[in-house]
């Protein structure tokens, strides 16, 4: 099977309110799909219902292997050393090795408490914790923001390299000139539903000069047809 992951006919309401509906995409091995939308427009809890964090209404959802959910906000434990953190989260996955960490860049941030490091390092703890347990499949919230380029540069070539090893990465982000140059394809989503197919940027870059332009044009389009 060449799907990591697949959502079909995803529907979840939170109370009365429905808050995505019909919602139905695959990602494939090795691919990188940047997932987009305006806020509110059910990102977050389509990410969670694929993760499992949330429970469907309806649909069905097919994640091959194991996957990680990384929150845009992410719980890590803040009094604890970026060491000590690590190694809980060995003990916890029950792992007898851990995933190098000099291409993380974290040796100087090892012994600092998690609530002393910046946004970036922050960022970079939790991905590292993300793939001790050695997951399939990526789910990552808003987690290419706030990232200062040198660090980008690094978190973007890892995040290449754990999907040219036949992993998935679904990602949410708001930052489209950073989807544009380094995710395979794109998912539109609005209101709660999915708009048009998953489509790859190669085709986006020769139809629209930008991402963004492609993005605001499928937005308007949706505007006229409401
Ligand atoms: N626990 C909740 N209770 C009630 N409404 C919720 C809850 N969680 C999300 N919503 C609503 O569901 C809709 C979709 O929210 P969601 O967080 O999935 O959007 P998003 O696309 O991730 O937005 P953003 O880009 O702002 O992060 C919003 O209208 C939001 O207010």
């Amino acid at each position: 099977m060449n799907e990591r992951i697949q959502l079909r006919h995803i529907t979840k309401s939170i109370g009365e309110k429905a808050i995505i509906r019909d919602v139905g995409f695959s990602v494939t091995r090795g691919e990188i799909v940047a997932f987009l939308g305006q806020n509110g427009a059910g990102k977050t809890t389509t990410l969670k219902v694929a993760a499992g964090l949330y429970k469907a209404d309806q649909g069905e959802i097919d994640i091959d292997g194991t996957s990680v959910f990384i929150p845009d906000d992410p719980l890590l434990y803040e009094e604890l050393t970026v060491r000590e953190y690590i190694q809980m989260m060995k003990e916890l996955h029950r792992v007898n090795a851990l995933p190098d960490h000099t291409a993380f860049r974290l040796e100087e941030e090892l012994e600092k408490k998690i609530k002393e490091l910046s946004l970036g390092n922050k960022k970079k703890v939790a991905l590292y914790a993300a793939l001790i347990p050695q997951p399939n499949v990526l789910l990552l919230d808003e987690f290419i923001s706030g990232i200062d380029p040198l660090n980008m540069r690094l978190v973007k070539d890892l995040l290449r390299a754990y999907a040219a090893e036949g992993n998935a990465i679904l990602l949410s982000t708001h930052q489209l000139s950073v989807a544009q140059e380094f995710c395979d394809s794109c998912v539109l989503i609005q209101d709660g539903r999915i708009l048009g197919e998953k489509v790859p940027l190669k085709t986006i870059s020769e139809t629209h000069s930008s991402l963004e332009d492609y993005f605001i044009h499928m937005m308007q389009e949706e505007h006229v047809h409401e």
